[in-house]
């Protein structure tokens, strides 16, 4: 088995509020191997933007964190500001929704490539070259040309496409890529999913890929983590996870995929209820108000993720089920 190149353990981040403290994540253990895409998929305020925020270094002044989170066997969680920054230019890049973070709109694209490549000795023309090489990389035609222009005279695809070969210019160990497709249509999404999976191969590099699209993640993805509530309720291997999900959130989260079950004239399916607010203290299992399959120890006892690297569940139903059957 490859080992981790990213790996959280016991990861947690609040933060201050008027309502109380805002639990966000709560005690995260996963790891990312070196090379592979590993998903993060879970409703709206599940705590995946936090856990980015989080492993980029730049949570805000006032959350708290505890835990531990080594990138390449360092602990960052104790890393120093200006390490920190070395680090996110050389070996963490992050690809947003909205190419437009990235991309300043005032500033033509080869000036934005060659300042990614600050730190490196090089000349400026040999900078200016592995841009254009990096824009054909991307699928960017007639780079040169469009080296000179400013984002505005570019496409949405194009855009991406660009944020994409920026994020990669460093070739860095760890590509985090939030909702990237979000704001494409179906067709440059699939483009774009399939540049990001050519460009994994070449570079070698781990991608932290995070969707609210299980097809997407279905693609993308060797691994995956489906988060709930701030907590990790399920991971493993995307065969295991999407195919035959153990945790009922999961596979609430599976009925409602457009893409499996969209058909002309009917209403998506939803999972009822609403998510718990974060500022609550809860004993047992944070699905279970929602969860039609809950028993009474999911009202008292928190459960853990039980399973293997393979294939891990928080839930106390699937374990008994499981522990039947092996006594069976
Ligand atoms: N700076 C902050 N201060 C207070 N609460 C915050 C802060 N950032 C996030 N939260 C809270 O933490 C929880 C998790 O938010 P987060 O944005 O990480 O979820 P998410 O899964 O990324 O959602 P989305 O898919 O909508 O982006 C939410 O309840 C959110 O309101």
């Amino acid at each position: 088995m490859r080992d981790a190149l990213l790996q959280l353990r016991d990861f947690s981040v609040s933060f201050p509020a008027t309502r109380g403290e805002v639990h966000a994540l709560r005690n995260i253990s996963l790891d990312v191997r070196r090379g592979e895409v590993f998903g993060i998929v879970g409703e709206s305020g599940s705590g995946k933007s936090t856990l980015l925020t989080a492993i980029m270094g730049l949570l805000g002044p006032g959350a708290r964190s505890s835990g531990s989170i080594r990138f390449d066997g360092r602990e960052l969680q104790t890393m120093t500001k200006r390490d920190y920054r070395t680090l996110r230019g050389a070996r963490i890049s992050m690809v947003f929704q909205n190419p437009m973070t990235t991309l300043s709109p005032v500033v033509r694209i080869d000036q934005q490539m060659v300042d990614i490549l600050h730190r490196d000795k090089g000349s400026r023309a040999d900078k200016l070259a592995r841009a254009a090489v990096m824009l054909s990389k991307v699928g960017i035609p007639d780079p040169l040309a469009r080296l000179q222009s400013y984002p505005h005279q570019m496409s949405g695809g194009m855009l991406q496409r660009i944020s994409i070969g920026m994020a990669l210019m460093s070739r860095p160990d760890l590509l985090i890529a939030d909702e990237p497709t979000t704001a494409l249509d179906a067709t440059l999404e699939v483009q774009i999913l399939q540049l990001l999976r050519d460009l994994r191969e070449e570079i070698g590099c781990s991608i932290l890929y995070v969707s609210h699209h299980l097809g997407t993640v279905a693609q993308m993805c060797d691994r995956v983590a489906v988060m709930y509530a701030g907590s990790v309720v399920e991971q493993g291997s995307v065969q295991r996870v999407l195919g035959a999900p153990g945790h009922p959130y999961s596979r609430r989260l599976l009925d409602c995929d457009p893409s499996r079950v969209y058909q002309p004239g009917t209403f998506l399916p939803t999972i009822p209820g609403v998510v718990p607010d974060l500022s609550q203290h809860w004993a047992g299992c944070a699905f279970q108000p929602r969860c039609d399959m809950a028993v009474s120890a999911c009202i008292r006892e928190h459960p853990a993720l039980r399973g293997s690297q393979g294939h891990a569940v928080a839930c106390h139903v699937t374990a008994e089920g499981e522990r039947r059957g092996q006594l069976a």
